[in-house]
């Protein structure tokens, strides 16, 4: 398997180097395919609400949390009950592991149906996740735009494409200068999945 720095060429002079890892082919293509299809049907999908300038509104996706049994987490200062892990969630947080040498012990499931579905600009930086979080992020189905924006100074931006089977691996100072997100998109765009492997303390 060959890994690559995102950001080689120009652009590293500009993006901080060490910030990012990207496998485009972690998965093979029928396997991501299969994973989808897997999860769509067997994930208690939930759509939770957020709010915001005093309007209660869906969240423009459905998710689900996974994580080791017998503890509840505390995140945004709210406490939840994970999902006890699968077999087929636990053998590729094991995969993602031995391919990082990091560990993880939840994964939060975000499911985009088509191009309505988003995450808007945030960075994954609470305290729980600790100062400096090493996320890896397993996308499956199709292919989004996912991009970088530093915190300071919006103009820095950067995008690329997470296609089908994809591990991106956040690390180090990413998630304290920059955030990320995902954006609607007009086109007519088939479902995906993205799994992030965290550790919450
Ligand atoms: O769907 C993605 O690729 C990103 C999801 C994300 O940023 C998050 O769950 O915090
Ligand atoms: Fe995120």
């Amino acid at each position: 398997m060959t890994q690559f720095s995102l950001f080689d060429d120009n652009e590293h002079l500009i993006f901080p180097e060490g910030l990012l890892t990207y496998y485009p082919h972690f998965l093979e293509e029928a396997e991501g395919i299969a994973l989808l299809n897997e999860l769509i049907d067997t994930v208690p999908w939930k759509q939770s609400t957020l709010t915001i300038q005093d309007k209660v509104v869906l969240t423009p996706r459905l998710t689900a949390w996974y994580g080791d049994a017998g503890r509840s987490y505390r995140l945004s200062d709210k406490d939840f009950t994970p999902n006890p892990w699968t077999e087929r969630l636990l053998s590729l947080k094991e995969r993602v592991e031995a391919l990082t040498h990091l560990h993880f012990n939840c994964v939060l499931l975000n499911y985009y149906r088509d191009g309505n579905d988003s995450v808007a600009w945030h960075s994954d930086h609470e305290r729980e996740l600790g100062q400096h979080p090493n996320i890896a992020s397993l996308s499956v189905g199709q292919a989004r735009t996912f991009e970088f924006r530093n915190k300071k100074d919006h103009k820095r931006k950067y995008a690329l494409t997470l296609g089908n089977g994809s591990l991106l691996i956040m690390k180090g100072d990413l998630q304290q200068f920059w955030d990320h997100r995902i954006p609607k998109s007009t086109r007519n765009l088939r479902p995906r999945i993205n799994l992030t492997f965290r550790i919450i303390h």
